[in-house]
């Protein structure tokens, strides 16, 4: 027996063997990956390969014709996706998702309301337990703005702020609901090269310091292959290669597959 003992990687999410049809179309077929605990885990392929539907699965939206996604243990296939958000997978969107004319603290006061006890009518109402939580609700609200750092733009209107800040906004959002596991769709979209190298930085936080595994669907292969731990390809609905990012970029099924689509190496941008 081998005296060294093997480094065992928890994983915090697996997706087992799942498949979507659409109509004629099979959307994902036989997915298999697993996220590792602590990690930042991304989902990369060409346009129509399945990432958003493979992330519709995960967060409730659509049930898979066939498989299982366990998230800690637990299976998440067919529940709602209130009930996938309670039990601790927060997501962002392709397209931002914020209350344009409200604060940015009203916004993430939002991302907390599936924590409250007493809720937003009873605090309206101004009740003392309410009141209590309340505050609770509004300090951490500062802390989590304060670490996407947006702890000076708390009064302003979302709509008003610059596209990096909208997105900040929205990560944040995510974070107050206090997520095992965030789910981030497209991130780094429509970001200047600015904008992007602080969305990495934030990313990184976010794994390191806050600890939370992230699981991302990007474009960006510089954002990609510098800050992922994994990478899962899909291309057209099948997972056609998984490891680090340096084993991906090697991988001639993925650059085939890049390279039969658009002519980019995903080392490449
Ligand atoms: N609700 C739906 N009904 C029918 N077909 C769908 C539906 N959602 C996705 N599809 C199809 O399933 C396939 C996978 O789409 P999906 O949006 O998951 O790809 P994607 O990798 O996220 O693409 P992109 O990078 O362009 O966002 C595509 O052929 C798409 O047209």
């Amino acid at each position: 027996m081998s005296t060294h003992a093997a480094t065992t990687v928890t994983s915090i999410l697996s997706v087992d063997t799942i498949t979507v049809r659409f109509a004629g179309l099979t959307a994902l077929d036989n997915v298999s990956f697993e996220v590792a605990d602590a990690s930042v885990h991304a989902v990369i392929g060409p346009n129509g390969a399945g990432k958003s539907t493979l992330f519709n699965v995960i967060s409730g939206v659509y049930s898979p014709d066939a498989g299982t996604v366990r998230f800690n243990g637990t299976d998440l296939t067919s529940r709602a996706p209130h009930a996938i958000a309670r039990l601790g997978i927060a997501r962002t969107f392709q397209n931002i998702a914020l209350l344009n004319t409200e604060s940015v603290e009203d916004n993430l006061l939002l991302g907390r309301h599936l924590l409250t006890r007493t809720g937003f009518v009873a605090a309206g109402l101004r009740l003392p337990r309410s009141r209590n939580e309340e505050r609770r609700h509004r300090a951490r609200v500062r802390e989590i703005a304060a670490f996407v750092g947006l702890a000076e733009r708390l009064d302003i209107p979302v709509g008003t702020l610059p596209y990096g800040d909208q997105k900040r906004v929205e990560i944040a959002r995510a974070l107050c609901l206090e997520p095992a596991l965030l789910l981030l769709d497209e991130p780094a979209a429509g970001m200047n090269a600015h904008e992007t190298a602080g969305l990495a930085h934030l990313v990184r936080d976010i794994r390191d310091e806050l600890e939370i595994p992230i699981l991302l669907i990007e474009h960006d292969m510089g954002l990609v292959m510098g800050i992922a731990d994994r990478v899962s390809v899909l291309d057209f609905g099948r997972l056609i290669a998984d490891g680090t990012p340096n084993q991906i970029q090697r991988d001639p099924e993925v650059q085939r597959a890049y390279l039969g689509v658009d002519g980019a190496e995903p080392g490449v941008h």
